[in-house]
């Protein structure tokens, strides 16, 4: 067992009280899991603060707690630790309980609006694929090497990342390639985190909800360029305007990579279809089984982290170009003649980039049809921005519901309708079931045309009010087009 202070070093201390020599059996963050000897780390949340629920951890057996304000009425016989910023001192004391792992293993984070997950995914299969052991923390699952671990977070809590990464170590891993959400940062979940890189996708609107504004949220990504050591590298998308503020006060090695300014790791494409990406990367051309402009980026980005962590470039682009990517991003499923294409987009700018890619390879006058909703208790802004992209670039859009969370359907789906004006609605149908309205795209469709699912990607399950119920938007269109198409 490890004893308080040790697990205390490093942490901006303002007043401790009691046993500091104290074992410690677990750090915990919610007094709903405390056990007997647990270290409560009392956080100020969205919803509550932790604060509140001191007395409960003492109660279920904490002998520790820190906090950013004492408690009015102290208990003797327990160790009180005040500290500045309890979510940093969870992050900083979780890694030092599991003695540090990040000091073991080589952890890339990647942040952006857009492309962690593909990012981190081609990172992980492209080290597996040329032999290592290599871990990794994404939205759709984590992984050491390939064990899957179910995530519920696209970067997990404090403690959970440091459980994980000592694992990692523990298993052989060399690498880790994780995801770095702005919501993350903020809550100081990577805190204690020792990073060889970091890489910045993109920024383009989402989230405003939690940040409150554009401004913060770049601030919230920033944040991570800012902390990144000396000797890390940070790796930015030069084309976006947004790179170099996070490289502004960063110390690390800065480089680049882009599409159409100059870059370290620069690219052409020089075909684009949906069968995959033809790049043109120091006068090589590379052929890549991933669709789309915006994952040349994406490509480019995993080809300079793996460069600058020590990879030969010839064996990163052979081995890259094999590669699949994630789940839910761009999967293509044809049947009878007709195309669905599953996509986690659901964020204005990626609605776009899809929609964009789709039409930038129709070659005669198929439809494209989009079923599209956006998701509740998350940010009600991109809701109108979203129809609108999607009416501009379809021929017909069914809106339709998403992860309702806690709100109801229909509010969401007028927020949507709310971006498009009278004319355009005559190319919409508003269906509130999602299997209803992947149903009608499919009847609506014909041999030839285009089925774009957007929003839900690799979720196997639609939330509302709390419970998540089993829906797979692939395994639905499959279904559905399966038997429409015997007929
Ligand atoms: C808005 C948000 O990010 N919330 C995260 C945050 O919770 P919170 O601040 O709301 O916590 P809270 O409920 O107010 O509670 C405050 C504190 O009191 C504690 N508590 C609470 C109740 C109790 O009985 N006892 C107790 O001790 C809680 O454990 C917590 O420490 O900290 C929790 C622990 O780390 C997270 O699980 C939780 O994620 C919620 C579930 C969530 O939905 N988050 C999403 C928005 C999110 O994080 N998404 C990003 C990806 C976004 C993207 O890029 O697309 C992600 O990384 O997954
Ligand atoms: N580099 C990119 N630029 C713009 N859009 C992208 C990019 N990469 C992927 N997309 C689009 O964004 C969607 C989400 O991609 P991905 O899951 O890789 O992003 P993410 O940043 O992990 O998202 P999340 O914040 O939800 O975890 C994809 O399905 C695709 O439509
Ligand atoms: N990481 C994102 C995922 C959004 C996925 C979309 N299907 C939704 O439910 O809004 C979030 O938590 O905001
Ligand atoms: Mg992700």
């Amino acid at each position: 067992m490890k004893v308080l202070k040790d697990i205390l070093y490093k942490v901006s201390l303002t007043s401790t009280m009691g046993d500091m020599e104290r074992a410690v059996s677990g750090i915990v963050f919610d007094s709903r899991k405390v056990e007997d000897g647990s270290a409560f780390v009392a956080i100020a949340g969205t919803q509550v603060d932790g604060h509140e629920f001191i007395s409960t951890a003492i109660e279920k057996g904490a002998t520790t707690i820190i906090c950013e304000t004492l408690p009015a009425s102290l208990v003797s016989a327990i160790t009180y630790v005040q500290v500045a910023n309890s979510a940093k001192a969870l992050g900083i004391m979780a890694a030092n309980f599991f003695d540090n792992p990040s000091d073991q293993i080589k952890v890339v984070a990647i942040t952006g609006t857009n492309g962690k997950t593909t990012t981190v995914t081609l990172l992980h299969q492209l080290y597996v694929a040329m032999g290592y052991s290599a871990g990794l923390l994404s939205t759709v699952e984590n992984k050491i090497n390939e064990t899957v671990i179910p995530a519920t977070h696209t970067t997990p809590d404090a403690v959970s990342v440091q459980a994980l990464l000592r694992k990692m170590v523990d298993e052989g891993c060399t690498h880790c390639f994780m995801e770095a959400s702005s919501h993350a940062i903020v809550q100081e979940r990577i805190a204690g985190l020792k990073l060889a890189g970091a890489v910045f996708t993109n920024i383009t609107h989402d989230h405003l909800d939690y940040h409150g504004t554009f401004d913060e949220y770049i601030k919230a990504k920033k944040k991570l360029f800012d902390e990144l050591p000396k000797n890390a590298f940070a790796l930015i998308n030069g084309d976006d305007k947004r790179g170099l503020v996070m490289l502004q006060n960063c110390k690390a090695t800065h480089q680049t990579f882009a599409l159409k300014s100059s870059a370290d790791f620069k690219g052409k494409i020089i075909s684009n279809t949906l069968e995959g990406l033809e790049l043109e990367i120091n006068n090589k051309l590379i052929w890549f089984r991933m669709i789309g402009a915006f994952n040349a980026y994406n490509l480019l980005g995993v080809l300079g982290a793996a460069v600058l962590l020590g990879e030969e470039e010839d064996e990163v682009l052979r081995t890259l170009s094999g590669i699949r990517g994630a789940k839910g991003r761009f999967d293509r499923i044809a049947i009878g003649g007709i195309i669905a294409i599953v996509d986690y987009a659901h964020t204005p700018d990626a609605l776009d980039n899809v929609l964009k890619t789709i039409n930038g390879v129709r070659t005669g006058n198929e439809q494209l049809i989009t079923v599209v909703g956006c998701g509740g208790n998350r940010d009600k802004t991109k809701r109108p921005v979203m129809a609108k992209i999607a009416v501009a670039e379809s021929t017909k859009v069914i809106f339709t519901s998403d992860n309702p969370r806690f709100e109801d359907p229909m509010d969401i789906l007028r927020d949507m309708q709310a971006g498009i004006s009278l004319t355009e609605t005559r190319k919409t149908l508003t269906i509130e079931d999602r299997r209803e309205a992947i149903k009608t795209a499919v009847m609506f469709s014909q041999k030839g045309d285009i089925i774009l699912i957007a929003g839900k990607g690799h979720e196997d399950y639609q939330e509302i009010k709390g419970v998540k119920h089993h829906f797979d938007d692939a395994e639905v269109v499959t279904e559905i087009l399966e038997q429409m198409t015997k007929n």
